[in-house]
């Protein structure tokens, strides 16, 4: 059989992703070889679109250059282009996002000023803490952890599965549970060409069906609200103990003066994608349209804390 090819970007993360996915294919006998691409996102060009990075893989895919590329999940946008399926979602590392710099949130200072480019993260803090200041931080995780110890900011939060996936589990000072992760967040997702059969079965192979349909219910509930790349969105699903799904939502102003948040589960046997999109009904009947509008004036008026919610390529 030929050589499986798995394109990924070219940042450490990304590499670190891409070839824990090729030793999974290994396992299953499959022949793998790693194929990094720069895109435009890494060479550092200005676009205020996350999906930057998932598009020139998808190029690559559609060149058939590469035959699974691997996306972090969280940055790749609720609608795939014809043509293109998620095919696969190994098992989720840690969802959650890490407080760096300090022990907890409640102990840092009145007032302190926290390292985010994160308009989620940055909505989150200041529901909870007012008094925080945030300070846009760009780069990759080891760019961020140098602007923290060169004291750009009190503290950062960075994903605790980047984090890991780094080996930089020692700078994690707090979990902050308090927050609810991005959609997608500690997931990898398996893109593959609808119409390329073997791929597909090679990334199915490799999906946690627990992984697979929380990412589902994630999804279902970003596209429910319209969400985008510049939406402050929490959205975290997890498989119950009964066999059932919950999922936690966050909507809130990137200032954190208005926000929503909600919890909702459902029986074993819930479709996740219907789970998801009632768990979004649910949200706009609270008032979240209205919410993410604010937010997106706020965005237009003055501009974020930085591009994108989850940032810059890492
Ligand atoms: N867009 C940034 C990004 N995309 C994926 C991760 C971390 C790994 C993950 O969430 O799967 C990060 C960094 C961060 O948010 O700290």
């Amino acid at each position: 059989m030929s050589v499986l090819r798995i394109g990924t970007r070219a940042s450490a993360l990304a590499l670190v992703q891409a070839e824990h996915v090729a030793s999974l294919l290994r396992d299953g006998g499959a022949q793998v070889e790693v194929i990094p691409i720069t895109t435009s996102g890494d060479r550092g060009r200005l676009l205020g679109d996350k999906s930057r990075w998932v598009k020139e893989l998808e190029a690559a895919l559609l060149a058939d250059e590469v035959d699974v590329a691997v996306h972090s999940a969280k940055d790749v946008p609720a609608e795939l282009p014809d043509g293109f399926v998620l095919a696969g979602v190994p098992a989720r590392a840690d969802a959650r996002d890490a407080l760096c710099g300090a022990a907890s949130l409640e102990q840092l200072p009145d007032g302190a000023v926290v390292g985010t480019s994160s308009l989620r993260r940055a909505a989150e803090l200041r529901a909870l803490r007012p008094d925080l200041g945030v300070v846009a931080l760009r780069g990759n995780v080891d760019t961020r952890l140098r602007k923290l110890a060169d004291g750009q900011a009190a503290a950062i939060v960075l994903a605790v599965a980047g984090l890991e996936r780094l080996d930089r589990g020692a700078a994690i000072g707090a979990v902050l549970d308090q927050l609810v992760p991005a959609p997608g967040q500690g997931a990898l997702a398996l893109e593959t060409r609808a119409d390329d059969d073997r791929a597909r079965a090679a990334a199915a192979a490799i999906t946690d069906a627990d992984a697979a349909a929380c990412l589902a219910a994630e999804r279902a509930l970003v596209r429910r609200l319209g969400a985008t790349c510049h939406t402050p969105l929490g959205a975290h699903a997890v498989r119950t103990a009964d066999g059932g799904l919950r999922l936690r939502s966050f909507v809130g102003l990137p200032d954190g003066s208005a926000w929503l948040r909600d919890e909702l589960s459902a029986a074993a046997g819930i479709d996740p994608e219907t789970f998801g999109v009632a768990a979004g009904t649910r949200l706009l009947a609270a008032g979240a349209a209205e919410l993410l509008a604010r937010a997106e004036q706020a965005g237009a008026g003055s501009p974020p804390p930085a591009s994108t919610p989850e940032g810059v390529p890492l």
